[in-house]
């Protein structure tokens, strides 16, 4: 059981002036059970990738498999894909939308045809998993909550789906320290407890170091590492150098040499001696997926 993805390339709006290739080539599986961080600088493509887990975005080349079957086939179908696969999105509570909150989190299962004892049995069971008062809070509107108690009921909407591998985009996005610390809690809970696969975007190191058994690193549309988070940040800490003039680049790249590395000094006081550097520096140590 895993999701495997393969030569996935995404591109918007292809063929007119605002065309942008938000993915290219990307090949990574996810394990069952497994706590996978994606982190990246804004735009690297972070978003449009676990957007095609849950088949929410259809890839422009390059295929996707969800426990061995693969999504846009006819013999799979999307809503058994986004039944096993749930997705919270960046802000989920802005998708708040029904009078009640019991009413918000029955919405996803009630349309799964289970009965609605059943129904109402998932939704009080997913906002007990978010640290939520059924009772207490059932009947409130969602837009009377706290940011962090509506961040919650979205998380609880979707985990009343019972999904196999919940994904999240930024789910502590916007929240206060306290409130960020307890979302990231009841992710491990999620992941320990319950055994759920989870895929989390964030955008900060710390969090993710704390949590993930591994890191993909989404650079410019691509994968530029995936390796567990000591793996990541020893080359993480290497990478900083790219953020060194290119005076001390230059020097750098004629140390390289002198260790023997096989070091392209032809590119010596340019902004491209700053990749020459990371492309020595990643060469080998972390595993490229
Ligand atoms: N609907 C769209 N139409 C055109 N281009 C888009 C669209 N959505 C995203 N892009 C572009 O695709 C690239 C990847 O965007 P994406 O949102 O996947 O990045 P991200 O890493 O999730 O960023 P962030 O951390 O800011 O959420 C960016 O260049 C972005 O501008």
């Amino acid at each position: 059981m895993s999701i495997k993805i393969e030569n996935l390339f995404y591109t918007y709006q292809p063929g007119t002036p605002f065309e942008t290739h938000a993915l290219k080539d990307v090949n990574i599986e996810i394990e069952d059970g497994e706590f996978l961080a994606v982190i990246g600088h804004t735009g690297s493509g972070k978003s449009t990738l676990i957007q095609h887990l849950n088949g929410l975005i259809k890839p422009t080349q390059g295929k996707i498999c969800i426990d061995g079957s693969e999504l846009w086939t006819k013999n799979t179908s999307i809503k058994t894909v986004r039944s096993k696969v749930g997705l919270v999105f960046q802000y989920p509570e802005h998708q708040l939308f029904e009078e009640t909150v019991l009413k918000d989190v029955s919405f996803g299962p009630s349309n799964l045809g289970i009965s609605q004892d059943e129904v109402e049995k998932r939704a009080q069971e997913s906002l007990n998993v978010v640290n939520l008062d059924f009772e207490a809070i059932k009947d409130k509107s969602p837009f009377d909550l706290s940011g962090g108690q509506k961040r919650r009921v979205a998380i609880a909407g979707v985990l009343a789906m019972k999904p196999s591998y919940l994904v999240l985009d930024e789910p502590t996005a916007g929240l206060d320290p306290k409130s960020r610390d307890e979302i990231l809690e009841q992710i491990k809970y999620l992941h320990e407890k319950l055994k759920i696969t989870i895929i989390l975007v964030s955008h900060s190191m710390d969090d993710v170091a704390k949590y993930a058994d591994r890191i993909l690193v989404m650079h410019k549309s691509e994968v530029k590492m995936l390796g567990t988070p000591q793996e990541v940040f020893k080359q993480h800490k290497e990478l900083q150098m790219i953020g060194l003039d290119i005076p001390t680049v230059t020097k750098l790249l004629y140390k390289l040499k002198e260790k023997g590395l096989n070091v392209n000094t032809d590119i010596i006081n340019t902004i491209e001696a700053k990749d020459e550097i990371v492309r020595v520096l990643m060469k080998g140590s972390v595993t490229n997926a």
